[in-house]
């Protein structure tokens, strides 16, 4: 099975990160994420981050500020995903569900609350192992 390439942005604004819900019409729906979407063939992992954020959240990212955090592979057995994360610490705007999703800034000691798809786990592991100001 063919392995999908997404962009995933960790939007990081002081103590709070910024998650989004998948609809649950969607795969792994119905559970929160980190938002982005799948790298078209002629982009960059983070022309493709700023290019879903601005879809999901009409926000516009300030690439400078793109750091790659981790990148997963993960098998859900119905898709084959690679995960580009980056966290994203300068954007204009005020993100919005663009998408008419549901979106929330969290803070650390909360995301614990939140249900994630599986790939997601390394993601938290790594973020909830440093102050989130070493991360921008
Ligand atoms: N955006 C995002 N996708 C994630 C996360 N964790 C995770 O397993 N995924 C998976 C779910 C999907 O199979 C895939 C991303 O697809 P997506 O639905 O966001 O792609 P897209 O924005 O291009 O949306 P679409 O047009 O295909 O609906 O990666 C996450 O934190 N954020
Ligand atoms: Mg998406």
């Amino acid at each position: 099975m063919k392995q999908v390439n997404v962009a995933v942005g960790v939007i990081l604004q002081g103590d709070k990160v910024l998650l989004s819900f998948r609809h649950q019409q969607q795969h792994q729906g119905g559970k929160w994420e980190f938002p982005g979407g799948k790298i078209e063939a002629d982009e960059s992992v983070i022309e493709a981050l700023a290019r879903e954020l601005q879809e999901e959240l009409s926000i516009v990212i300030e690439l400078a500020s793109c750091k790659p955090l981790i990148r997963i592979e993960h098998d859900y057995g119905d898709k084959q995903v690679c995960l580009h994360v980056y966290t994203v610490s300068r954007f204009a705007g005020e993100p919005e569900g663009a998408e008419q999703q549901d979106i929330r800034w969290v803070a650390k000691q909360e995301l614990v609350n939140y249900r994630f798809p599986e790939a997601n786990h390394a993601i938290l592991e790594t973020l909830l192992a440093k102050p989130w100001a070493e991360f921008s």
